[in-house]
């Protein structure tokens, strides 16, 4: 018998020593639902009601003010009592609780208490959502599920690209269908290029058009050229560029007219024309102008066809996604129109609050606060908006520059043409020699 107990002692040491950190690196979800979650959840419910009562969520069953005689009475009622919690459910990387609201309680208190929730949880983070009226869901994840995102799969649709994790444990999809136009912001060296280079390697097998618009000389996009219907690589042929496109766009329209639909999606399949998305890497480019008329007269014209394809786009199959190191409205009035009908935003690690508030700002306030909490070692991360209103961390899967331009030049040969668009970059390209 002492035997036996010696060699189960001895197992259970090897495995604190060993096993552990053998599973905890192998399988981080396991490892999770055997040693932490137990631990998690006891804490969870033992320390409860003191955070509740500390944090405010607890409410005392009697009014705070009362009669005493004539006299009304105000204070603090003794034993207040804390909202009723669910046992905590395990979940891949963290736990979940659902609280059931005091009678006229809001969700907004459970917001302001979240970051002492986790302190005293022991988590990375708490975030608060409210699935039904009087209910608000904690979730608290362990360690933060970006620090080493997994490969997340996702079923694969038209205009569909699975370009990262989301903080969930969830796919991160731009689907082009569902929100057909995007913002994306960052500082330089926050990861917008990876994502970028990302959503080209997902759309490059697909049947669509790409058709870039980088101002910095082509060194982004130039990469992805093999699998490309046209690239810009100054203001002047992006003004060319987008003026095609606009004229394409118009075409698209009287199409669907003559057909009578509302969108190309409704036309038969044979006379479909092929989606196309606009890839717009540096905004601040096409904007900025040095004061000379001729530059004013590009960057106003940039704008308006970026505005009219926004506007336009969605029904007729022309997509934007475009990226920017700083977006404010000292970059022209026509950022801010552009901004309202870009409806997909993602915003990495920016320098300035302008820039984050510009990206999310008008959709939540505290999507600007994580995004302004972004350090320069999480390169990738990102707080992306979803297709139903709410909003995530995120990172995207690092794709190495290597392997975009293998995926583009073996995508080479479904590289639609686009006659109309390439003939007007090598007009300006022949104008320019
Ligand atoms: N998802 C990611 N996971 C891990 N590392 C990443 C990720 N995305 C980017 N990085 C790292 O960050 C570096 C900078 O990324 P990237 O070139 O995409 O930034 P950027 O915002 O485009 O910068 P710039 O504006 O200067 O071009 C990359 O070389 C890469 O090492």
């Amino acid at each position: 018998m002492s035997w036996l107990l010696f060699a189960l002692g001895l197992g259970v040491l090897a495995w604190v020593l060993v096993g552990g950190s053998w599973l905890k690196r192998r399988a981080p979800a396991w490892h999770w639902y055997l040693t932490g979650y137990p631990a998690a959840a006891l804490r969870v419910l033992t320390t409860w009601k003191r955070v509740a009562i500390l944090t405010d969520l607890a409410v005392s069953p009697r009014p705070r003010r009362g009669l005493l005689g004539d006299l009304v009475v105000k204070g603090e009622a003794l034993r207040p009592v804390p909202p009723r919690l669910s046992f905590p459910r395990a979940t891949r990387m963290g736990l979940t609780v659902v609280v059931r609201l005091h009678p006229g309680q809001t969700p907004a208190v459970y917001l302001a208490a979240a970051d002492a929730l986790a302190h005293a949880w022991r988590v990375h983070a708490v975030r608060v959502t409210s699935p039904e009226r009087g209910l608000v869901l904690l979730t608290a994840t362990a360690t933060d599920p970006l620090q080493h995102p997994g490969l997340v799969t996702a079923r694969p649709r038209q205009l569909a690209a699975l370009v990262g994790a989301l903080e969930s444990g969830g796919a991160w999809v731009m689907d082009l269908r569902l929100v057909p136009h995007w913002l994306i912001a960052g500082a330089t060296r926050s990861g917008k290029s990876t994502l970028l280079a990302r959503l080209v390697t997902e759309l490059a097998p697909q049947p669509v058009a790409l058709v870039g618009v980088d101002c910095k000389g082509g060194m982004e996009l130039g990469l992805f050229a093999r699998r490309m219907s046209a690239l810009a690589t100054c203001r002047r042929e992006a003004v060319a560029v987008l003026g095609a496109l606009v004229v394409e766009m118009q075409e698209r329209m009287t199409d669907c007219r003559e057909a009578g639909v509302r969108s190309i999606w409704d036309l038969p399949d044979k006379l479909r024309p092929v989606p196309i998305v606009v890839i717009v890497d540096e905004l601040a480019e096409l904007y900025l102008s040095d004061g000379r008329r001729e530059n004013k007269a590009e960057a106003e014209q940039c704008s308006t066809y970026l505005l009219r394809l926004a506007q336009l786009g969605a029904a007729l199959g022309v997509h934007l996604v475009v990226a920017g190191q700083r977006v404010g409205s000292d970059l022209g009035p026509g950022v801010t129109a552009l901004r309202a009908q870009l409806g997909g935003r993602i915003c990495h690690r920016v320098n300035d609050p302008g820039t984050a508030e510009m990206a999310l700002g008008d959709l939540n306030k505290d999507a600007v606060t994580v995004a302004q909490s972004i350090t320069a070692e999480e390169a990738g991360v990102a707080v992306c908006t979803g297709p139903n209103g709410g909003w995530s961390r995120a990172r995207s899967h690092l794709t190495p520059t290597d392997d975009v331009t293998a995926v583009t030049a073996r995508y080479a040969a479904l590289t639609p043409e686009l006659p109309a668009v390439a003939d007007a970059l090598t007009a300006v390209q022949g104008g320019e020699s």
